[in-house]
C-alpha cells in the first residue's frame, strides 16, 4: 500500500512492468527527473573511456565484469516534473519480460571477522607502500511488501542535500541510494570535481573539529585530484575548502575544484576514466589498493563505489559516486558501506562508521515499513538483522 502520490504510483507501475528507468534528484532540487528507456536504449560499454562522445544516463560499476557491466541508457523519454508525469500515459507502456537474474551470494561479514580484516589492513599499511584503502561491507535489511516508490520518496525527504536515485536497469537490477559525493559536474562552462573523505557523526551545533586522521585521509584524495589535473594539463583551477559537508547522519570534509570545461572537452570520457575510482572509494596507490580490495573483501561491490548520473544530457554532466546505496533483491535490501583505512585507523571505530553511514537508508526503510497500512505482515522485529541498528 502506498500514500499514493503521483511519483510513488508512477515508480511502482514502472517496476511492475519491469521497465528500464533512472530517476534522480539533485541536491537541493525539488522534483525527481526521470529517464525512461526501451531495452534497445541500453548500451553495455567495454571500458570506462568509452563514454567519450556518448550521452545519456550512466550507471558504472566499481570494476567492469560480466556481473556488472558499464551501462549507458541513451536519452529516451525524459520527464522533468510532476506535470510531465501526470501527462504521460503509463498504462500504454507494455510490460517487459522479467528475466530472473542469476541468484547471487551476498557475503555478510560478521563483526569479529571485519575487525580482524581492519586490523590486518592497518598492519599492511604500516609495513608497505599502501597508504590508504577503502574497506567495505554489506549490511542486509529485510524487505517487506512496502512500496519501493514510497521508499524512494521518503529517502528524498530525509536527505535533501544528496543526489537521491532509483534505477532499474537490465544488467544491474534495482538500486537506490542517496549520495553526497560529486565525481564530476558541469556548471555552465566550468567543471567541478570534489575530494570528499573523513567522517564524523553529524552535530546539532555545527561545531565540527577534525582530527589528523580525517584531515590526512581527505588530503590524500585532494592530492590525487591534482595529479589527475597535471596529467590532463588542467591549469588554472580554483579550489574551495576543505570545509564540512553534512549528509544524512554523518559529516565529511570536502574540497571542490573548478576549472574550464574547455580543458577536457574532447576527452571527457578519458578524464572520468582517470578519476575513477578516486582514493575516496579505492585508495592509494590506486593499483595496490585495487588489488588489496580484491583480496580482503569477500563480497562483490558491483555498482557500489562506481558512479552514476546524467552524462552530457541536455549539455549537462552530473556524475556522483555511488555511495550510501543498496541493491534491492526480491526479499532484501543489501546496503553497502565502507570507510577509508589508514595507519591511524581503529577497527571498532571503523565498524561504527560503516554502521552510521548506513543509517540514512535504514531509517528510510524503517519509516516506510512502520507507516505501512499493512503493518502486521512484517513486524518490526523482522526489519533489521541483529546488531545493525545504532
Ligand atoms: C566509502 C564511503 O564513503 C567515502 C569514505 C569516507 C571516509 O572514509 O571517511 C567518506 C566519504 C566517502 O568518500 C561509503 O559511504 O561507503
Amino acid at each position: 500500500m502506498t500514500r499514493g502520490d503521483s511519483y510513488t504510483v508512477f515508480f511502482d507501475q514502472l517496476l511492475q512492468k519491469n521497465r528500464p528507468f533512472a530517476a534522480w534528484s539533485l541536491p537541493g532540487e525539488t522534483a525527481p527527473e526521470i529517464l525512461l528507456g526501451e531495452p534497445s536504449d541500453i548500451l553495455f560499454l567495454e571500458d570506462f573511456d568509452r563514454l567519450n562522445g556518448q550521452e545519456g544516463f550512466v550507471f558504472a560499476p566499481f570494476r567492469i565484469d560480466e556481473n556488472s557491466p558499464l551501462i549507458l541508457m541513451k536519452p529516451g523519454v525524459y520527464l522533468k516534473d510532476e506535470k510531465a508525469i501526470k501527462a504521460f500515459d503509463i498504462e500504454a507502456l507494455p510490460s517487459l519480460e522479467c528475466k530472473t537474474p542469476a541468484s547471487r551470494d551476498f557475503y555478510i561479514i560478521a563483526q569479529e571477522n571485519y575487525l580482524k580484516d581492519i586490523d590486518e589492513t592497518v598492519r599492511v599499511i604500516q609495513s608497505t607502500k599502501l597508504s590508504k584503502v577503502i574497506v567495505s561491507r554489506i549490511i542486509p535489511a529485510k524487505r517487506g511488501n512496502e512500496s519501493i516508490g514510497e521508499l524512494y520518496m521518503q529517502l528524498r525527504r530525509q536527505t535533501p542535500n544528496a543526489m537521491v536515485y532509483l534505477v532499474n536497469l537490465p544488467g544491474a537490477g534495482l538500486w537506490m541510494g542517496a549520495t553526497p559525493e560529486v565525481l564530476l559536474q558541469s556548471k555552465g562552462k566550468t567543471l567541478e570535481t570534489v575530494s570528499l573523505a573523513g567522517t564524523q557523526s553529524r552535530r546539532d551545533d555545527s561545531d565540527y573539529r577534525w582530527h589528523t586522521k580525517e584531515i590526512e585521509e581527505q588530503a590524500f584524495v585532494s592530492r590525487y585530484m591534482l595529479d589527475v589535473f597535471y596529467k590532463f594539463n588542467i591549469h588554472p583551477y580554483t579550489t574551495q575548502g576543505p570545509e564540512t559537508l553534512e549528509s544524512g547522519r554523518v559529516a565529511h570534509l570536502k574540497t571542490s575544484f573548478n576549472f574550464s570545461a574547455k580543458k577536457v572537452e574532447d576527452k571527457l570520457g578519458d578524464f572520468v576514466a582517470q578519476l575513477h575510482p578516486t582514493p575516496a572509494v579505492c585508495g592509494l596507490p590506486k593499483s595496490k589498493a585495487h588489488r588489496f580490495i580484491s583480496t580482503i573483501e569477500k563480497h562483490d561491490r558491483r555498482y557500489y563505489s562506481g558512479y552514476l548520473g546524467p552524462w552530457r544530457m541536455n549539455d549537462c554532466i552530473r556524475l556522483f559516486v555511488n555511495l550510501r546505496c543498496m541493491e534491492i533483491t526480491a526479499d532484501n535490501y543489501m546496503l553497502y558501506s565502507g570507510g577509508g583505512i589508514t595507519a591511524r585507523s581503529v577497527p571498532a571505530e571503523e565498524w561504527d562508521e560503516t554502521t552510521k553511514k548506513a543509517t540514512t537508508l535504514l531509517s528510510a526503510i524503517e519509516a516506510v515499513q512502520t507507516n505501512d497500512f499493512n503493518k502486521e505482515t512484517h513486524s518490526a522485529t523482522g526489519l533489521f538483522t541483529a546488531g545493525q541498528r545504532n
